[in-house]
């Protein structure tokens, strides 16, 4: 939330079923100050929705609930925000959502959790519905949004199990998870209706056939302080996992079984909790901000400020101000209370410096004194202010090749460099499949591949990475439409236009030793030298030899894979 609320003078609270206050940041002599607060606090408290709050303590506040449905407090933002009023309401209800769905993991039986919505796409939103049950089926848990789902009023529960409510017994579903191809299960609802779900089984869970499912499951650790060393058995693998307290660890969700990822994984395992520095590489898109957030997630300081910076993004003249903070006046156009800046907003927990490469000169003398000293002086300031951050800095350029350049400086990247690892890129990677299936299954809207996308998107080169091949399969998907097949005419122009040179050129090369040039044979070569006069831009080829850009993929069998 404080780092929703984007350093503003907010107030948060938290407090339990009967008003008391649990957990204060910011001023807690506002927090208990007024008999409005008190009072509309109460009104959340019984009304159980959210509230906005009198002028006199301005702010929001939302109920929460706790996993069986029972109020169990509320969570309030107070501060001066009039323009922002439904905003902070937002905001205090979604992270009171957040809430809810942690106490709702963290209590729930021990047998099987799903989440689950009626759309692909609603998974792993906060929209999504929780079902958890025990081993034998039986005592089921479902939260708010799930129940809305199952259009079940909470009090019809105690008379339903697991497969009363999904039409499916827990060993069926283990059974459907084991040949589910994207890692994504549909359930058939008693009413008619269809949820996709992911589902995770407990290690308790005798229904389940361990030796059958061993390759297709992933054993995990619950990162939960609630629940510490539980062990989980993820039932779609390592494909489903969900970022949960229930799923694998940060770092664990992104090795989906290539070699050179695991290693990378397994170096950062080791320097965990030591306050190394890591230095990640690696081209653009190729996630090395997610990873970087992992690193995080799985380190002492998880429950501290992930604070990231991209110095590429940031005009040179303002990444000093926004780093290192200025005092009140510092320089024209400060804010007139000036600002802490991202290191002293990042103590205790990790700062991210993304685009390293691209700091300027000076200011890498300054952060280089922050690191030696572990403090920082703000802009205009005369007090230096103690920090204890970990860093992890990324980069797409070459830094020994900047320090030759002169443009890097040596002594920094040193500091930088406890831990180097290298992201490979997505062409060098070889989990693209299950990739291709996690990526379906988190933005995918229930959409599957057809085979022949399958394979033109094993061809491509993914200049853009990771990113891209998000994009590509979340516009794909939107074409397809929720819930169907993504054939070869969903995928995006541009991508079949770059997909086009390495299936023209994979033909070319196959027919270096053909006898004699049939007909068919000097057109397609045609097209190949057409294409390649114009650097693999199949509208310009298209054009020059005035056929449709559909005929050149026809002829160059593209449309052969597109109903393989
Ligand atoms: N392990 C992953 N699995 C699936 N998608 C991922 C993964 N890592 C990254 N992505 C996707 O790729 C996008 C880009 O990732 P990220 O920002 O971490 O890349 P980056 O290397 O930091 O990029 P840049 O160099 O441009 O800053 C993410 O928003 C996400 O959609």
């Amino acid at each position: 939330m404080q780092h929703q609320l984007g350093g503003k003078d907010m107030t948060m609270l938290v407090v339990d079923a009967l008003g008391q206050p649990l957990h204060v940041r910011g001023d807690a002599a506002l927090a208990g100050r007024t008999a409005e607060l008190t009072n509309t606090l109460g009104a959340a408290l019984i009304v159980q929705h959210p509230v906005y709050l009198p002028a006199s303590c301005a702010g929001s506040c939302a109920p929460i609930v706790d996993g069986q449905g029972q109020l169990c407090g509320a969570l309030a933002i107070l501060g001066d925000c009039a323009s922002d009023q439904p905003a902070m309401l937002a905001l205090a209800r979604m992270s009171a959502n957040m809430i809810e769905r942690q106490l709702f993991l963290a209590s729930a039986p021990q047998g099987l959790t799903l989440h689950f919505h009626g759309r692909g796409a609603g998974l792993g939103t906060l929209q999504d519905g929780l079902a958890s049950c025990s081993a034998d089926g039986r005592a089921v848990m479902v939260n708010d949004a799930g129940l809305t789902q199952l259009g079940l009023p909470r009090a019809a529960l105690a008379s339903h199990t697991f497969p009363s409510l999904f039409g499916a017994t827990l060993a069926e579903l283990a059974e459907r998870c084991r040949a589910a191809a994207p890692g994504l299960v549909s359930l058939r609802l008693r009413d008619g209706g269809t949820v996709h779900c992911r589902v995770q089984f407990w290690d308790s869970c005798d229904t389940m056939d361990r030796r059958d499912t061993a390759s297709a499951t992933a054993t995990a650790t619950v990162a939960d302080g609630a629940h510490p060393g539980r062990r989980v058995r993820a039932g779609l693998g390592r494909l489903a996992d969900l970022p949960s307290p229930l799923a694998a660890t940060a770092l664990g969700q992104l090795d989906m079984g290539d070699t050179r990822m695991a290693q990378v994984i397994a170096k950062l395992r080791k320097v965990a909790g030591t306050d190394i520095a890591v230095l990640i590489t690696g081209e653009t898109g190729s996630g090395k901000e997610w990873l970087a957030q992992a690193i995080h997630r799985d380190s002492p300081r998880a429950r501290q400020p992930f604070v990231a910076i991209n110095c590429a993004s940031i005009p040179e003249s303002l990444i000093e101000s926004e780093l290192f903070g200025y005092e009140d006046g510092a320089f024209t156009g400060a804010r007139r209370k000036g600002s802490p800046g991202k290191i002293v907003a990042a103590n205790g927990g990790t700062l991210f410096l993304d685009e390293i490469g691209d700091m300027p000169l000076p200011l890498q003398a300054r952060l280089l004194r922050v690191l030696q000293e572990r403090q920082v002086t703000p802009l205009g300031s005369a007090r230096s202010i103690p920090v204890d951050i970990a860093l992890v800095c990324a980069t797409h350029r070459n830094l020994r090749e900047q320090i030759e350049a002169h443009t890097f400086r040596e002594d920094l990247y040193y500091r930088l460099n406890g831990l180097v690892v290298k992201l490979p890129a997505l062409r060098e990677r070889s989990d693209l499949p299950a990739l291709l299936a996690r990526v379906l299954a988190e933005d995918g809207a229930g959409c599957t591949l057809a085979p022949a996308v399958a394979g033109l998107l094993e061809r491509h080169r993914w200049p853009g990475n990771l990113r891209q091949l998000r994009n590509v399969l979340r516009t794909a998907a939107v074409m397809a439409g929720p819930g169907e097949q993504i054939r070869p005419e969903h995928l995006a122009d541009d991508f079949m236009d770059d997909l086009t040179p390495v299936i023209a050129g994979t033909e070319a090369a196959s027919n270096d030793n053909a006898p004699a040039l049939m007909l068919d044979q000097m057109e397609l070569q045609l097209i190949q030298r057409t294409l390649a006069a114009h650097g693999g831009n199949t509208s310009a080829a298209a054009r020059a030899l005035g056929v449709s850009r559909n005929t050149i993929y026809r002829k160059l069998g593209m449309d052969r894979l597109a109903v393989a």
